[in-house]
């Protein structure tokens, strides 16, 4: 696929087939897509859990025990219904990349350069998804920067997920989108 088609034409799919597995190299495909985005210092600070099948029930036990510390009572039964969904969460897409940072030391080192080079990387991956003829929706929500997160995944104090991407075999056709146009968001000074 063209560079600016794929640009053009990705979309957040939400619904994936359940039951069409994805093969490991492509899988594998995407994760090299990541570690080919730019980093500053190359510090490739990027860290990539790939979970299927069973392995995505720690995921999914880990955001009902953060939503359960939201709770006044998670025993209700309305809290109850709440955390189950939360544990089916992942479930919704038969492989979940999730996308970590571990941002390097040193004087020249910038945080938040460290998370632009792994958000870059999270853009390669659902474009190269796309290109490979997958769904992909890169997931967020307050519980991915909970510390049980980072703790659940084995990363360092300074470490953080940023992104669970969702990834299947589409089963949606995505709506078209519109973007404001390039004049709308730019300004140019030339003098
Ligand atoms: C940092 C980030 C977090 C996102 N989190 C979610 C999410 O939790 N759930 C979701 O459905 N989409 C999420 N999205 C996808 C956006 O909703 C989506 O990109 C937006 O609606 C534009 O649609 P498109 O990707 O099809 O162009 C996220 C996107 C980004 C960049």
């Amino acid at each position: 696929m063209e560079l600016f088609e794929a640009l053009e034409t990705r979309r957040s799919i939400g619904k994936v087939q359940q039951d069409k597995e994805v093969p490991t190299e492509l899988i594998e495909q995407i994760i090299e897509a990541a570690t080919w985005a730019p980093n500053h210092h190359r510090t490739e600070p990027w860290r990539f859990f790939v979970l299927t099948g069973d392995g995505r029930k720690g995921l999914g036990e880990t955001l009902a025990r953060i939503a359960a510390k939201g709770m006044d009572d998670p025993t209700t039964e309305e809290n109850q219904g709440k955390l189950e969904k939360a544990k089916k969460n992942p479930f919704r897409a038969p492989v979940v990349i999730v996308a970590a940072v571990e941002p390097s030391e040193g004087d020249k080192i910038i945080l938040q350069e460290e998370f632009a080079a792994v958000h870059a990387g999270v853009q390669n991956m659902l474009l190269a998804a796309h290109a490979l003829g997958l769904g992909a929706v890169w997931r967020t929500g307050k519980p991915t920067y909970d510390p049980e997160m980072r703790e659940h995944f084995g990363l360092s104090d300074k470490g953080e997920v940023v992104g669970f991407v969702y990834l299947g075999y589409p089963d949606m056709t995505p709506a078209p989108r519109k973007r404001k146009s390039v004049s709308e968001v730019t300004k140019w000074i030339d003098n």
